[in-house]
């Protein structure tokens, strides 16, 4: 059936209301494609009017007489009328008009009770030549009834009932005793027929139901209830004409959850599609009437804003990052995602739906790379920057493969001792054009693209490997990433490290930021705990920046505090960067944690270091990050007077009173 859904009036009068009723819990729109299908197939209507007015015409030639000429008359303006109004009624409907369905309806059964009392004079004629004419076309009209009409079983029903039903009259008062038996015939006849008439209605009642579902399943996402992908396009298509006329501003945000993979690797994937539940909720709650929310994939949505600039429109993305951040309740775990959002205004030189979509997706992978939790709007300038990142990426993946990555290790100094505790880990991709490139442009995008977990499982092997082969049980510390702490097989790997190499767990130390603090409180402890089971140590990086939650400090097994290195920085230029530093130390002395002060690239920052009581020291001072060939030579320099190398670990014209332990 043609959907012809909105453009035909539902009927407003009484009785065509009801001779039109579908039935009960019929939806709107349902109703409104039931009654365009009354003014559909044409050809049976053109042939059922054209074939009444035929036979009222030979019949009045036949029998000249007033009633017969009257019936062709009634037909023949009937017929005049329906044509114009079903004329009228496809205008109006085209252009979106009130539809003359009303009236409509009154003619259709004006019409029926034109053939059953064409059909009833002619039985009583005495002329069998026109009854048999009138009898068989208005039986014929039956069928044509039925097919075009069952969509309003009451109407067709009537039609039905009117137009052959005084035949049965006919029959008896014709004075033609075997005129009887059809008398008893037609009644059957005309229940079978409305019979068939409410049978085929309950048919094309399913038939659109499950069409409408299945029209609202292909344009929805049956998770979260929002608009999928076709959806979108779909109502991005219908507003693109006014959008490229000027007359409508439109802004496209693509939001991808942040830490969404961790959460449903975690929690599994029931908890997953409820957390994706809840945030399409919120998304939906913020959106005004006529903006839509659509989820485009596992954890992508995109909202579709109109009448919104770029302003109002980032705006928006504001928040929407600030209501999907907030934390949620899965299955009594309170948990904590993020969003980052790439935004798309269609201005002028968006050629199409798609290529806003894809602007949008370039400025969210913009807003990803610049951290987590960012909106950004696009520039033309972002393709380009994809493209160099696309390439990195296909880079960082043959890069594991081909063993481009290596350990540079930098060495930690217990002040106190004046000797080397140890070393820390960090990766350096030795890229075969590029040269070396640092951590900072690779580990975010090994992040995104999931290399992060076989990386970093590289990296504990390899720097256990190494570290098992230095002297005086030297230290080795290990960066973690949080997708990494959150994998679920991190203590597995670490047991493994461990087990492979040999080397004792008390001198292997794992660095993790406070960002892996930052959700699931229950599972990080159990997961702390188990590595400390191992007889590891943990250390929190970069304390100072980000959160810097004292709490951490009293709720997590933590051994070391590392300080970050702007505070070092600015030690010895800013008054309240030492308050801080001292602080931190006062702080790790109390709770009997080790302090490391990072990046010392000077002798007056070690002796403030020193000053504020930190128990170790890390920077260009003391040693940049070097490959582990190159540290067995470090050490024997670092073991022998610094006057002869010209080299200090804590350089000997210093004041003899900075040599002293720190004091607690
Ligand atoms: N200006 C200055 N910088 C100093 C000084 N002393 C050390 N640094 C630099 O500071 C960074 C210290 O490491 P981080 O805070 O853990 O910060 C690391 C760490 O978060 C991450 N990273 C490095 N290796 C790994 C790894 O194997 N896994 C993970 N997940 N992250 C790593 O990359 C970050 C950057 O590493 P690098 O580029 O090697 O940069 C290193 C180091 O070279 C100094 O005196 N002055």
């Amino acid at each position: 059936m043609r959907d012809q859904t909105g453009t035909f009036s539902l009927p407003k009068w009484r009785l065509t209301r009801w001779l039109a009723d579908p039935g009960q819990d019929i939806p709107l729109n349902l109703r409104q494609a039931l009654i365009a299908s009354l003014f559909g197939t044409l050809p049976i209507f053109i042939g059922g009017v054209a074939n009444t007015v035929l036979v009222a015409a030979v019949a009045a030639l036949r029998l000249p007489h007033p009633m017969f000429v009257s019936w062709f008359a009634f037909e023949f303006v009937l017929c005049v009328l329906r044509t114009h109004i079903i004329i009228a009624a496809f205008r109006a409907a085209a252009n979106g008009r009130e539809t003359p369905t009303d009236l409509y309806i009154v003619l259709a059964v004006l019409w029926g009770i034109g053939v059953g009392y064409g059909t009833f004079i002619s039985l009583l004629s005495g002329d069998w030549v026109v009854a048999a004419l009138a009898c068989l076309s208005s039986a014929a009209m039956m069928g044509g009834i039925c097919f075009r009409n069952y969509a309003a079983p009451r109407l067709a029903t009537a039609m039905i009932v009117l137009s052959f039903g005084p035949a049965c009259l006919g029959a008896v008062l014709s004075g033609e005793p075997i005129m009887l038996l059809t008398a008893l015939q037609i009644p059957f006849y005309l229940f079978a027929m409305s019979k068939a008439v409410y049978r085929l209605n309950a048919m094309l009642v399913t038939t659109m139901r499950a069409e409408r579902d299945n029209d609202y399943r292909a344009r929805h996402d049956m998770l979260t209830g929002l608009s999928n992908r076709s959806g979108l396009t779909a109502a991005l298509e219908q507003k693109w004409e006014m959008v490229q006329q000027g007359r409508q501003r439109i802004a496209l945000l693509y939001l991808d959850l942040d830490g969404f993979k961790a959460i449903n690797d975690h929690h599994g994937h029931t908890a997953g599609d409820r957390l994706l539940k809840l945030v399409g909720e919120r998304l939906g709650n913020l959106l005004r009437s006529g903006d839509l929310a659509a989820r485009i994939g596992g954890d992508e949505f995109v909202v579709l804003a109109h009448s919104v600039g770029s302003t109002e429109a980032m705006q928006l993305g504001d928040r929407l990052i600030e209501a999907v951040s907030a934390p949620y309740l899965v299955d009594g775990h309170e948990v904590v995602i993020g969003t980052s959002i790439g935004v798309a205004s269609a201005q002028t030189g968006v050629a199409s739906p798609d290529q806003l979509l894809k602007h949008a997706d370039l400025a969210l992978y913009e807003a990803k790379s610049q951290g987590r939790g960012n909106c950004c709007f696009f520039e033309p300038g972002m393709e380009a920057r994809l493209r160099v990142r696309q390439v990195l990426e296909a880079d960082l993946r043959s890069a594991f493969v081909n063993g481009e990555f290596e350990l540079f290790y930098q060495p930690q100094i217990n002040i106190a001792a004046n000797e080397v505790s140890g070393f820390e880990a960090l990766l350096r991709w030795r890229h075969p054009e590029r040269g070396m490139i640092p951590p900072s442009e690779f580990i975010p995008v090994a992040e995104d693209i999931g290399l992060i977990s076989p990386l970093g499982e590289w990296v504990l092997m390899q720097a256990c490997n190494e570290a098992a082969q230095w002297p005086r049980n030297l230290k080795v510390a290990v960066n973690l990433s949080p997708l990494q702490f959150r994998s679920g097989t991190l203590t597995q790997s670490v047991g493994n490290a461990l087990a492979t190499s040999g080397l004792a767990p008390d001198r292997l130390e794992l660095e993790i930021t406070e960002s892996c603090l930052l959700q699931e409180n229950e599972e990080t402890l159990s997961i702390l705990h188990q590595l400390r089971r191992l007889g590891i140590r943990i250390a929190l990086d970069d304390f100072g920046t980000g959160y810097s939650s004292i709490s951490y400090l009293r709720d997590f097994p933590i051994n070391k505090i590392k300080i970050d290195g702007s505070f070092v920085r600015d030690i010895c230029s800013r008054s309240d960067a030492f308050v801080i530093v001292q602080s931190i130390t006062s702080l790790g002395a109390g709770l009997m944690m080790s302090t490391v002060a990072e990046g010392i690239e000077t002798e007056e920052q070690l002796l403030k270091i020193r000053e504020a009581g930190c128990t170790e020291g890390q920077g260009y001072y003391f040693g940049r990050p070097q490959p582990a060939r190159e540290l067995v030579d470090f050490l024997n320099r670092a073991e022998l007077s610094s006057v002869d190398l010209g080299l200090s670990l804590i350089p000997r014209d210093l004041n003899p009173s900075l040599l002293k332990p720190p004091s607690p």
